[in-house]
């Protein structure tokens, strides 16, 4: 019983320090609403900050593509039960954002910086749709799978836990990454960017364009022919024009 109250407890707490992180990543992209924005510190010497920077998206891009392998989740749950491995994953990934928050050295130089008032309105509104779209395409393809919780639950009810099938729910009908496009829509609408910003949105778009192909060949090998047909029928991340 203590162990099940455990593993319910350790999924919980990792999908809630999850959940704070990204909100912290809105409001630190978008410099408002937290304590230390992206453009915020005092800012050194470039090179520095480029270095630093650069090291900090590439231990996300390798803790996020190398953990989220079969083959190293078939290794690793030889160690950390099987319950609570898609939990630690997002434990894992929430502390490497937090270290990315805290250590982030600001580039704070103006790449642009939108005038009108209506085309600012229009980039903050972008802001808004690129993060509802992530959130909204976690539902859609499995928030509670997504983020370990029916794992723990299923452990804690002794249920055996299956991975879902192949879905296609309404978003993931017009194009296969919509979580991405919401990402790459939240990076690029910005009123204001600063060298910080691009150096931010030009590294998370290059691992996106990578991170898809690694899952899409995951998904071939896991889900076979019926994947195989998604990909002819669905495009990656810009929907077909309605005929
Ligand atoms: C963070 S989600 C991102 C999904 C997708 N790349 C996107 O951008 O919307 C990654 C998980 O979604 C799963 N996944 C992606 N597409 C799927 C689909 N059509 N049906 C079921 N699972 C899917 C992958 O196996 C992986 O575990």
């Amino acid at each position: 019983m203590i162990r099940k109250i455990s593993v319910v407890g350790y999924g919980a707490a990792a999908y809630l320090v999850f959940v704070a992180a990204l909100l912290y990543a809105i409001g630190f992209l978008a410099g408002v609403g937290v304590p230390k924005g992206i453009d915020d510190g005092t800012a050194g010497p470039a090179w520095r900050a480029l270095l630093v920077d650069s090291a900090l998206l590439t231990l996300f891009a390798v803790q996020h593509s190398v953990m989220a392998r079969p083959w190293f989740k078939r290794w690793w749950t030889r160690f950390v039960p099987a319950a609570i491995e898609r939990s630690t994953f997002v434990l894992a990934s929430t502390a490497v954002l937090v270290l990315l928050f805290w250590q982030w050295q600001p580039l704070p130089a103006t790449v642009w910086s939108v005038g009108p008032a209506w085309a600012r309105g229009v980039l903050w509104a972008g802001y808004a749709l690129g993060w509802a779209i992530l959130v909204f395409s976690t539902f859609a393809v499995g928030h509670f799978d997504l983020f370990g919780l029916r794992q723990v639950l299923a452990r804690a009810r002794d249920r055996h836990y299956a991975e879902p099938g192949l879905r296609e729910p309404l978003v993931y009908r017009l194009v296969r990454h919509p979580l991405m496009v919401g990402f790459l829509i939240a990076f690029w609408a910005a009123p204001d960017l600063s060298v910080g910003r691009l150096v931010f949105a030009l590294a998370s778009t290059g691992y996106i364009m990578v991170g898809v192909r690694l899952e899409e060949r995951d998904l071939r090998v896991q889900l076979g022919e019926p994947y195989e047909d998604y990909l002819r029928r669905v495009p990656r991340f810009v929907p077909r024009p309605v005929r």
